[in-house]
């Protein structure tokens, strides 16, 4: 790789406002990005800053109001929502704050399905499920299902069936909102070791403070805009 890593995501004076006329609410006022791949990267900002508004433009589940926005050297915003799924669905995985898993089925189960689902063929998806769910430290209880796991075994497993397609980018909006501080820690020291050995890019956002010591750089959301980089 050259010197300069390349982009995983670029953003230009993005903008997202919710409502209309005297109801207008801007959110994103024109965020600049440039997040360079094959990092480990988190959004902070307060409460009602438009963390949640960013990661949504990032992975296309929503679309900007204004500005222009890149995802691996794709120009999103000129996409149509069928396109912007598909490269969801085959170069991008999400990780929520409530897991969002399947209660009826196994942890394995969660993987297979979303693999089955996103078009993944039927030959190596038993493969992919099992070495997404070893990545994650699960294997030995994948035939579990989430009322049988803790959340902390439950966040790996939402991780794997993000992972287990092999996305460029990793988007997770609070993944350890919903854990104590401990078994957050562990969430985001995994997200560490994605990223060094798959090289993968995961972005999060996060209100912890001890999660900044771990992540390689730091976006801080104030006002509807990026204030601070580090
Ligand atoms: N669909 C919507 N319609 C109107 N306003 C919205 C909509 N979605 C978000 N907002 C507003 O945008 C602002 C930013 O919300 P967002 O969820 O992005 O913040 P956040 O930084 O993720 O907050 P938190 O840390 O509490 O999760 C809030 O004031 C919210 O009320």
């Amino acid at each position: 790789m050259s010197a300069a890593a390349e982009s995983i995501i670029r953003a230009s004076g993005l903008k997202r406002t919710f409502g209309k006329g005297a109801g207008e609410v801007a959110v994103l006022k024109g965020v600049d990005l440039d997040v360079p791949a094959g990092r480990l990267i988190a959004f902070k900002g307060r409460s009602g800053s438009g963390k949640t508004t960013l990661i949504n433009l990032l992975g296309g589940l929503d679309r900007p109001t204004g500005g222009s926005l890149t995802f691996d050297g794709l120009n999103l915003t000129g996409l149509s929502d069928r396109e912007r799924d598909e490269v969801r669905r085959t170069k991008m995985g999400l990780v929520f704050q409530s897991f969002a898993l399947f209660p009826l089925m196994s942890a394995y189960e969660n993987v297979e399905f979303l693999l089955r689902i996103s078009g993944h063929p039927s030959k190596g998806r038993k493969e992919a499920a099992e070495l997404a769910l070893e990545q994650v430290g699960l294997k030995a209880r994948m035939h579990h299902r989430p009322f049988e796991l803790s959340g902390g075994e439950q966040q790996r497993t939402a991780i794997a069936r993000a992972i287990a397609h092999k996305p460029k980018l990793l988007l997770a909006d609070e993944p350890t909102a919903e854990l104590d501080s401990k078994t957050g820690l562990h969430i985001i020291k995994l997200f560490r070791d994605l990223v060094t050995q798959s090289g993968i890019s995961v972005i999060l956002t996060t209100h912890d403070p001890a999660i900044m010591e771990i992540v390689d750089q730091v976006y801080e959301l104030e006002d509807g805009q990026i204030v601070v980089q580090n």
